[in-house]
């Protein structure tokens, strides 16, 4: 028995379920509109609604790219969790599925998980060598008895909306149109950690974040930015980089809260990106670094207002 099917056991459903498959990174805009249209023909049909998902990005598992992800494994969860699908079911993709011919893999579906029908992008493909795209799936339809819907993409300024095309815009800190083609502002989430004590005496004291290198981070640079610790939201300014006028240092995100006083190691800060403001300058000195930020924090309090 392949690992697949071993998987799809232990997620078999006793209900007959509507599916889509994907990875789903960013569960941005077109993602929400598949998933929505996912939703109501299961409703209309008294089908489960399905989501099936990978926890490793099948590009990174064959080794074709080493693509940076749009939100960590949890991250993702918690935004499809949001969408008010009936389940979701998280697979691992290995060289092995990767293998699996279409057939079978619409085979394991109607088998293990009862499925009806499959929704899908209009370039969606499953099974070895992406053979099963949306004409093979209709074909397969008719023989195997199952139906199959095509989602056309949802387009933002004549441009599909795309996890590749939101990883370019953050590529070039265009936090914006990744904020336009996600539906929500770009995040990072990370515990709060010392950094090299400087903040404080300059004025504007940091909580420092690590970056972890699978992610498709904004471009370094100042950005207008929200922050919510616990639930509480604050204006903010953050940097990401390496603060070059003290020496390049390990690359990281710096965030100063508006309007708030305290000790914040060790919590877990969300930093939403709102605008880029700058790139990252090496200042002469900490005078000409303190009198940047101040005016960062003008442009800033700005645009949050
Ligand atoms: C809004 C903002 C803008 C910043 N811009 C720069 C910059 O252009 N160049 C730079 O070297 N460091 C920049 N920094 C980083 C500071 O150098 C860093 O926050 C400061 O040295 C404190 O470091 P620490 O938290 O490790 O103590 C910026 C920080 C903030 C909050
Ligand atoms: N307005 C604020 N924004 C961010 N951090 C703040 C703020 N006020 C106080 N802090 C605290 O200051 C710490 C950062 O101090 P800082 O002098 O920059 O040193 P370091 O970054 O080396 O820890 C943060 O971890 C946080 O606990």
């Amino acid at each position: 028995m392949t690992l697949l099917e071993e998987e799809l056991i232990l997620h078999a459903s006793d209900q007959d379920t509507l599916i889509t498959i994907g990875v789903f990174d960013g569960v941005h805009l077109g993602h929400q509109h598949l998933i929505n249209e996912l939703k109501k023909q299961a409703k209309e049909r008294n089908l489960q609604s399905c989501l099936i998902t990978f926890k490793d990005h099948p590009s990174k598992v064959l080794g074709q790219d080493d693509i940076k992800l749009i939100l960590s494994l949890e991250e993702r969860n918690l935004a499809l969790e949001q969408m008010g699908l009936d389940r979701i079911i998280m697979l691992s993709f290995t060289p092995e599925i990767a293998e699996i011919c279409a057939t079978d893999f619409v085979g394991y579906l109607l088998d293990h998980l009862r499925m009806q029908g499959i929704v899908v992008g209009s370039d969606f493909a499953l099974g070895r060598n992406r053979a099963g795209d949306a004409t093979a799936l209709r074909r397969l339809s008719h023989i195997m008895d199952f139906s199959v819907s095509v989602v056309s993409p949802v387009v933002i300024e004549n441009q599909i909306v795309s996890s590749t095309a939101i990883r370019q815009a953050l590529r070039t800190g265009n936090v914006t149109k990744a904020r336009l083609m996600l539906g929500r502002n770009y995040h990072l989430r990370g515990t709060v950690q010392s950094g090299a004590n400087r903040g404080t005496k300059l004025g504007f004291p940091t909580a420092n974040l690590t970056l972890p290198g699978y992610l498709a981070l904004p471009a370094d640079g100042v950005y207008a930015a929200k922050a919510f610790l616990a639930e509480k939201e604050y204006k903010a300014v953050a940097n990401i980089g390496s603060c070059p006028t003290f020496g390049q240092e390990e690359h990281r995100l710096e965030v100063h809260l508006l309007d708030f006083k305290g000790d914040i190691k060790g919590q877990t800060l969300k930093v939403e990106f709102v605008e880029f403001l700058r790139s990252e300058v090496c200042f002469a000195n900490a005078e000409a670094l303190k009198a940047q930020i101040s005016v960062d924090i003008l442009k800033a309090r700005d645009i949050l207002r």
